[in-house]
């Protein structure tokens, strides 16, 4: 029996995930943590792998202090770039036998989607991304749409393609969207939508639109508790659900 604490316990995933848990085999729940909460009491309850659905602002505190007691870490929370990751890799080589999974969408589908755009990217000479979110939530673009970014401008590069085209030369900041790593990503959100996607291809006389939808919050679940199953047995840093996949 794996024992899970989830920290922001409270919050729209962290309730899911408690309640995924829950009813899972192999695992078991023995912490809910939220904002306020002191993390001795993980220990306390012996957990051996954290969930963690908080705020970017306050999750590399969360798991320094997770790192530091050698407890494995999952984590859905947005907000990590080279930097963040490059600290996690550090603190993990003081903590050996210490995993930590950062998955930015822990979604089957979206992983697949990631991983097509990536597949389809050398092949088109424009690429836009647009993400569509409840509006509660807290950052822009998503932790996926700039995955999916950075994803497809790699294989761009590697096949020798540039930026998109775009002679747009006069307009209102912010009407291209922003940049990330080349791609321009436009962010929607709006009420009644829970997390959605579109990566959108084009190139002379076609182009080739790779969408996905998350209906429900129950659809990150099959793959929070595959990180926490995977990660007992995974040291050091992994970033992305599909290397616990056949799909990466
Ligand atoms: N990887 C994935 O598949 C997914 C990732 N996410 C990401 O997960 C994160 C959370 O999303 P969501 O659940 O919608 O957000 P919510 O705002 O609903 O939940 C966040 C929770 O974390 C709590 N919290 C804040 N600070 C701390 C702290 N220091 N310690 C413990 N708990 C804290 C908040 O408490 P309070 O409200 O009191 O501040 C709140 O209960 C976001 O970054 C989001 O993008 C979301 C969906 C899927
Ligand atoms: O905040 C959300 O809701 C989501 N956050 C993640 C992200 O930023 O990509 C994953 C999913 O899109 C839902």
């Amino acid at each position: 029996m794996i024992k899970v604490g989830v920290l922001g316990a409270q919050g729209k995933m962290g309730a899911q995930t408690c309640l995924a848990v829950e009813a899972a085999d192999g695992v078991e729940l023995v912490a809910r943590l939220d904002l306020g909460d002191d993390l001795d009491a993980l220990t306390a309850a012996g957990a051996q792998v954290v969930v963690d659905f908080t705020r970017p602002e306050v999750v590399m505190d969360n798991l320094g202090w997770c790192i530091g007691h050698g407890i494995n870490a999952v984590v859905g929370t947005t907000g990590f770039d080279d930097e963040r990751l490059a600290t996690l890799r550090s603190q993990l080589e003081q903590s050996p036998g210490t995993g930590v999974l950062i998955a930015p969408n822990f979604s089957i589908g979206a992983v697949l989607m990631m991983q097509f755009a990536a597949q389809a990217a050398k092949y088109y000479e424009s690429v836009e991304i647009v993400e569509l979110h409840h509006p509660d939530k807290v950052d822009a673009p998503s932790g996926t749409a700039r995955r999916t970014a950075e994803l497809v401008a790699a294989a761009r590069r590697e096949a020798g393609l540039g930026s998109s085209p775009d002679a747009t030369t006069t307009g209102l900041d912010g009407a291209r969207g922003a940049d990330v790593d080349g791609v321009r990503v436009h962010g929607i959100r709006l009420r009644g939508l829970v997390a959605h996607q579109e990566v959108l291809f084009g190139d002379t006389g076609e182009t080739l639109t790779i969408r996905h939808d998350s209906m429900h919050r129950e659809s990150f679940m099959a793959g929070v508790l595959l990180g926490v199953r995977r990660i007992v047995d995974t040291p050091g840093l992994t970033v992305g659900l599909e290397n616990f996949l056949d799909v990466g």
